[in-house]
């Protein structure tokens, strides 16, 4: 029987912690991450079709593709991928310290995700980090998704250009962050306060935004270590917004306007 998206993606994640190499796969994602000269790329499997759309990229990265029957893509990744005719081991990017991607920008704009694991959330996250201007986007480095083909694939090559840093302890990145000089604030639909009143004459400061996981949403802890919580008002008043969502609309709230 063939088993669910969700288990295999599980335990994709759960190989790729463990792993030093991760498969990427979509034209997309393949193409960017061919075109990222700081990527490490150690194989490239692509269908003829395939090839000829990447032409460019292939030979701007200097590698030689292994040529693939359509019918036979499956391994080395998930079968149930929509993987186009392309897939590529590769490294997981290394982004250094948080102080390396977190300084340096004007006003800067940091996502925080407290065990956020759905790699199609992150990645969609990624990409509107990567399209709202945000610095940097910080995971940890057990409990969250970890660099695998469908969280590239959902990243559409934000993945190759937003920092994406897997850190041990969130609480202590949080005091690191407030330390620097950030304003943290925790996303939570239950506060008291919205994020555009927590921001009024602050817009000048550096912002961290911490968002929480698909169920339980922010931990205890996280809720004591943050400097707020403020909620994104919900018209309708009930029910919570995709932490894809929450995250996109929070960082454009934070914006200088
Ligand atoms: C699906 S929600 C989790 C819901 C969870 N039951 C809770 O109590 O937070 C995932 C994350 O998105 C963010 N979020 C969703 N809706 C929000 C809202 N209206 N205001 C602020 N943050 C929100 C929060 O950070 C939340 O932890």
């Amino acid at each position: 029987m063939k088993k669910p998206k969700w288990v295999v993606e599980k335990e994709q994640a759960k190989k790729a912690a463990a792993a030093e190499t991760v498969w990427l796969f979509g034209l997309h994602a393949v193409r960017d991450a061919l075109e990222n000269p700081n990527r490490v790329k150690l194989r490239l499997m692509v269908t003829l079709n395939a090839r000829d759309k990447l032409a460019e990229a292939i030979a701007a990265a200097g590698i030689e593709p292994e040529i693939v029957d359509p019918r036979r893509f499956s391994a080395p990744i998930d079968p149930g991928s929509v993987h186009q005719g392309a897939a590529l081991e590769v490294k997981p990017l290394d982004w250094g310290r948080l102080e390396d991607v977190c300084v340096g920008r004007e006003v800067p704009r940091v996502i925080l995700l407290d065990r956020v694991t759905d790699p199609h959330n992150v990645g969609a996250i990624l990409r509107s980090a990567e399209v709202l201007g945000a610095s940097a986007v910080i995971g940890t480095r057990h409990h969250s998704a970890p660099e695998t083909g469908a969280l590239a694939k959902t990243a559409s090559g934000a993945l190759e250009r937003q920092p994406y840093l897997r850190v041990r302890n969130l609480a202590e990145a949080i005091v690191e962050l407030q330390n620097m000089g950030y304003l943290v604030l925790g996303l939570d639909g239950e506060a008291d306060e919205t994020i555009e009143a927590a921001l009024v004459g602050r817009r000048d400061r550096a912002v961290a935004l911490v968002l929480g996981a698909e169920g339980p949403g922010l931990r205890q802890k996280t809720k004591e270590t943050v400097d707020k919580l403020v909620k994104i008002d919900a018209a309708g008043g009930f029910g919570s917004l995709n932490v894809s969502n929450a995250a996109a609309i929070a960082l454009y709230a934070s914006r200088e306007h």
